[in-house]
């Protein structure tokens, strides 16, 4: 292998804080002292100014970093469309489907031969247009191997990556991430990333918005303290090598996938400074607030990291956590209320059982709620809600956890999502035992009318007439079978 690699031995390192001014250096006073683009930089590097913003944004929310490099990124061969399985991971929703029916999905199986991180994403959903920069799209990934002298850069937005299985070695022009399972990563718009498997088979979850940035949300009456911490969030530091080889480019733009050769490796940068930079987070550091009385609070109050729109208090996107802690509100059905709402919600299960659905929805499947279509527990949860100690505290397992992206633009779903193999087209059927328990009895004393003895038991179908839950053209006689799916992709 011609040339060196520099650093690639040492522990990796980061640096603590959101949305920090910070400065990392490889090799010391590689960064310019006093200025940005002097007129030679120290040790020969070439100055490149990578900008999240507008030059012009208001100074709060002004993002931009400069890297310090061994060759500038514009060294490349012209950029070619690659049309590999433009069907199944795309940025355009003009074409896929709409469908106010709850959808949920088994979990997505791992190929068995290799596939790298990028030809593994599968687009589920999404709503608006990277060319317009608003909007998101959300994918799911599944591989089984590395990115091999090859990254990617997304000029379509930001990426939050929610790995559910497998760790993942996330290599940037900024340095290397470590991101297991339980925890996340955001890489910002145009920031080059090559994803390396460091725990196995991976699977995880892909929230991409088009539009502004993640951002902290604000805290209100909470105060200035909970829910994510600033200093919990960690930028990787300056790490590079020095490796002439036969790179490969990949560069998603406007939903369309380009590839271009370099005689290179792009992660080349000696020192960075900059506000403008990726991070990870650890979920377990998620102080969430609840309930101490009484009553479900709304998710919001879950909220890790948003992604504002222009309208105040509407995000893009929010993403939300479901952690392990304690449920004490008296006198409450504690597990999520039945509801419709304006927002669109995408869910997925990182690991456990969500309090809402123990059964069905499991680890590396999702489910999908669009706006105003109802959902809420299923049956056996209803049953078990109103039949326990309605005020003893209880601590939901310490291994659930759950997450939502909550978006505002209804979702389209791609239509190979909808003909998954995967799908679960009896997901409807999980609230089919919620029967009638209307009395005309006033006070009917709760626990004796509603508790698990007063209630016929929930049936999983039977005697339910099954309308067909997706009227696609993918369902069949047999909604359930898979083999009937024979033209879907086997994600
Ligand atoms: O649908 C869901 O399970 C997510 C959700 C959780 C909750 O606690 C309240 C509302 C809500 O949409
Ligand atoms: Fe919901």
């Amino acid at each position: 292998m011609p040339g060196k690699t520099s650093c690639s031995e040492e522990p990796l390192q980061y640096l603590s804080g959101f949305g920090n001014e910070f400065c990392s250096e490889a090799l010391p006073g590689a960064l310019p002292v006093g200025q940005n683009n002097p007129q030679a930089c120290p040790y020969g590097l070439y100055a490149e100014q990578v900008s999240g913003t507008a030059f012009t944004a208001p100074r709060r929310c002004n993002q931009r970093s400069w890297l310090y490099r061994i060759r500038p990124s514009v060294t490349h061969e012209p950029f070619h469309p690659l049309d590999f399985a433009s069907e199944v991971f795309s940025g355009d929703f003009a074409c896929a489907l709409i469908t106010p029916n709850q959808l949920r999905w088994r979990p997505f199986s791992v190929p068995s031969e290799a596939v790298d991180f990028v030809r593994g994403l599968f687009t589920v959903c999404g709503a608006g247009s990277p060319e317009r920069k608003e909007g998101y799209a959300i994918h799911i990934y599944t591989a089984s191997a590395s990115m091999d002298n090859c990254c990617l850069g997304n000029a379509d937005g930001d990426l939050l990556i929610v790995p559910q299985q497998g760790a993942l070695r996330v290599t940037t022009e900024f340095g290397t991430m470590h991101v297991a399972p339980g925890e996340v990563c955001v890489v910002q718009r145009g920031l080059r990333l090559s994803v390396a498997l460091a725990g196995g088979a991976a699977r995880g979850y892909v929230l991409e918005v088009f539009g502004s940035h993640f951002s902290l949300p604000d805290l209100g009456p909470i105060g200035a303290n909970g829910l994510a911490a600033a200093r919990d969030f960690l930028t990787p530091v300056a790490r590079f090598e020095e490796r002439e080889c036969d790179y490969t480019v990949l560069h998603k733009f406007n939903g369309q996938l380009f590839q271009a050769q370099q005689a290179f490796s792009p992660f080349n940068v000696v020192a960075w400074h900059g506000n403008y930079a990726p991070y990870k987070y650890d979920l377990a550091r998620f102080c969430p607030l609840n309930a101490v009385a009484f009553d479900h609070p709304d998710p919001s109050v879950f909220t890790v990291l948003t992604c504002p729109s222009a309208i105040p208090g509407v995000a893009t996107a929010d993403f939300v956590v479901f952690p392990p802690r304690w449920t004490v509100a008296a006198h409450t059905f504690r597990p999520p209320y039945y509801h419709r709402n304006t927002m669109s919600e995408f869910m997925g299960l990182i690991r456990g059982a969500y309090e809402a659905k123990r059964d069905g929805f499991l680890p590396g499947g999702a489910s999908l709620h669009m706006c105003m279509t109802p959902h809420g527990p299923d049956a056996a949860t209803f049953e078990r809600a109103v039949a326990i100690d309605g005020d003893a505290p209880e601590h939901l397992p310490c291994d659930t956890l759950a997450f939502m992206f909550e978006v505002s633009f209804t979702p389209r779903v791609m239509p190979a999502a909808l003909a998954s193999p995967h799908i679960d087209r009896a997901y409807y059927k999980c609230w089919a035992g919620l029967r009638s328990h209307f009395t005309r009895d006033p006070n009917p004393g709760a626990k004796a009318a509603t508790g698990a003895a007063a209630l016929p038991a929930a049936t999983a179908n039977g005697s339910v007439h099954d309308p067909g839950n997706v009227p696609y053209a993918t369902a069949g006689p047999d909604e359930n079978s898979e083999e009937l799916a024979t033209d879907a992709q086997e994600r």
